[in-house]
């Protein structure tokens, strides 16, 4: 199936590139020969577990290395950049699981290590990661220890741990996967008051429907890229499609009768 539809040109030098790329991870080739063009100020990731969201997130923040091509960021090698300093400015990831990402045991210390890229000292660190938790009426956070709280609550910190280093990219995996309701609110509001680009990864595709792009990936080729709610609605009649097709399969075998793949 062609895309859905494809992004116009995009500007000469997209804040992210993909060229090329090919990547391997164990015994599976997620990717071979992608190029992307990421210059957006949103962008969804959608597609099936194991489509390749979270790899092309990490290649994008340079987690991973590609077994060939380059990632580029604002025309220059992701990986030729000094991690501290630059990179550190430019990409920043929330990760999927908040326990891969929280290294600090308290909640104010974890908010610290975001700010190091910028050249504070710990102690302003601190006070600045205070002063930002009291701003969100979240005061009573700060010495909390990250292991008093919940899975939604740490994938909240995560997400105010990147919010306040402020990179120039914000990667979100799977961000809204343990919020409640209220706190999935929250998050989009926090997203769209955001001033930098935002990529997000998700299952939940309400808050990248009216995104101005979004990324169908398919076993790690782009199966759609276009309006959010062109790809969205196109992801979902193929699932509605999937879905049809396995319970009709599934009823003949029941039947012991015989189905075309
Ligand atoms: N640490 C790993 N070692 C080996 N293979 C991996 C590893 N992580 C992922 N893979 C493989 O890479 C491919 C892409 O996985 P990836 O995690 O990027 O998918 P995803 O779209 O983020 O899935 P999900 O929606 O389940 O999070 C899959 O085939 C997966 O099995």
């Amino acid at each position: 199936m062609p895309p859905v539809a494809f992004v116009s040109a995009a500007a000469a030098t997209p804040l992210l590139e993909l060229r090329q790329l090919h990547l391997r991870r164990g015994a599976s080739q997620v990717f071979a020969d992608l190029s992307l063009k990421l210059d957006e100020p949103r962008i969804g990731l959608i597609g099936h577990n194991g489509a390749g969201k979270t790899s092309l997130l990490r290649l994008l923040c340079a987690l991973e290395l590609p077994g060939s091509g380059q990632v580029l960021s604002q025309g220059q090698d992701l990986h030729a950049l000094p991690q501290g300093q630059l990179r550190a400015r430019r990409v920043g990831m929330m990760f999927q699981n908040p326990d891969d990402q929280i290294i600090f045991p308290t909640v104010e210390e974890e908010l610290a290590l975001g700010l190091q890229p910028q050249g504070l000292a710990r102690r302003e660190a601190l006070a600045r990661a205070r002063d930002f938790l009291a701003a969100r009426g979240l005061a009573d956070w700060a010495a909390r220890a990250v292991g008093s709280l919940s899975q939604g609550q740490r994938q909240q910190v995560c997400w105010l741990a990147l919010l306040l280093a402020g990179p120039r990219t914000l990667l979100l995996d799977e961000p809204y996967a343990s919020l409640d309701l209220p706190g999935r609110a929250r998050l989009a509001d926090d997203i769209a008051g955001c001033a930098q680009q935002v990529l997000v990864s998700t299952h939940v595709l309400d808050p990248v429907r009216d995104y101005p792009r979004v990324i169908w990936l398919d076993a790690g080729k782009v199966r759609g890229d276009g309006p959010g709610r062109e790809v969205c609605a196109a992801y979902e009649a193929a699932v509605a499609q999937e879905v049809a097709h396995a319970r009709t399969v599934a009823r003949a075998v029941h039947a012991g009768m015989r189905v075309a793949a």
